[in-house]
């Protein structure tokens, strides 16, 4: 031990926020949900529409699926051609929307260019939108309207933080990203928690000196490696919602991982971060649906 100096500015090494251990027991949870319901006559199930060859989305359903099996889900898929018109489909979610056996419905993205998602999404019963994805339920989260079902992967991020005994009240945090699926509504459940929040985007001027401010930093922009650790402000959490595929076949997050890791006193790792929470949160919505169909 003989550079005392160095000890100086030692910093520990960061938390690792595991996402497959947080998900098992969030599913943990949902299966004694789903027993409960079955003892009362009710048979949770999630139908997942799924549109075209895509092979990503074809993994993630049977992925999705697999979820299901494991805490007692009963779970259905619908596989339609890639030529399927726009007005089949909404046929198809009319049907799923009045069929009692049919708690969740999760229509897998992307869609085929010629279908208007917007207006297949929108389709969905508000009361079995296993995403959040209806304008009723983006609208009630906004304004704070309880027992709705929330976007998988901000709420996957909320639990997360839970688990780690990070309090988002009266700390800066920063959303990098502002889609419909994830920026908007992760900064809506960042600041239901009281902390104070930057959405920050492709035309931010300076990104690097918003992120150093940061106490909470939420990457959500889809490029490998984007955020570099030296942005980072000594002893923050990161949160990496980012899955990039590199051309060798390793999948990075939005984060410089282990130049993050240096000065994070928390970080999610990808893979087995936030992509397991995502996954066990549409569980959750699932059992909740169910639940909300009990008199
Ligand atoms: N209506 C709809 N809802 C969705 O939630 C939805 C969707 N469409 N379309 C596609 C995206 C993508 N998505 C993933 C969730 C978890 C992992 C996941 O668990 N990833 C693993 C890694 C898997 C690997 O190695 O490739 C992990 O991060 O550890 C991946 C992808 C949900 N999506």
């Amino acid at each position: 031990m003989g550079d005392t100096c160095g000890m100086l500015f030692y910093t520990p090494p960061p938390m690792i926020i595991d996402g497959k251990q947080i998900a098992a027991k969030v599913k943990a949870e949902v299966a004694e949900g789903v027993k409960a319901l079955k003892a009362k006559g009710v048979h949770t199930g999630l139908t997942v529409v799924r549109v075209g060859e895509d092979p990503a989305s074809a993994i993630y359903v049977r992925g999705k699926r697999k979820d299901c099996e494991e805490v007692g889900i009963h779970s259905d898929e619908h596989h339609l051609p890639a030529t399927v018109t726009q007005a089949e489909l909404l046929a198809l979610i009319a049907k799923l929307n009045a069929d009692p056996k049919v708690h969740g419905i999760l229509v897998q993205l992307p869609l085929p260019k010629h279908v208007d998602e917007r207006a297949i999404l929108d389709a969905i019963s508000p009361a079995k939108d296993a995403d959040g994805f209806h304008p009723f339920n983006v609208g009630a989260l906004s304004i704070g309207i309880p027992g709705v079902p929330r976007p998988c992967t901000p709420a996957g991020v909320m639990r997360m933080l839970e688990e780690a005994k990070v309090d988002p009240k009266g700390k800066r945090a920063i959303v990098i990203g502002r889609s419909n699926i994830v920026g908007k509504p992760m900064a809506a459940m960042l600041l239901e928690k009281h902390a104070t929040v930057t959405i920050a985007h492709s035309r931010t001027q300076d990104l690097a000196g918003e992120v150093a401010r940061a106490d909470i930093v939420v990457a959500a922009i889809g490029k490998a490696e984007l955020v570099k650790g030296d942005w980072i402000r000594e002893g923050a959490v990161v949160i990496d919602v980012g899955m990039n595929r590199l051309a060798d076949g390793k999948l990075v997050g939005d984060v410089e991982y282990a130049a993050a890791a240096r000065r994070a006193s928390a970080i999610t790792p990808v893979p087995g971060g936030v992509g397991p929470m995502t996954r066990a949160m549409l569980l959750v919505n699932t059992v909740e649906l169910a639940r909300r169909t009990l008199p």
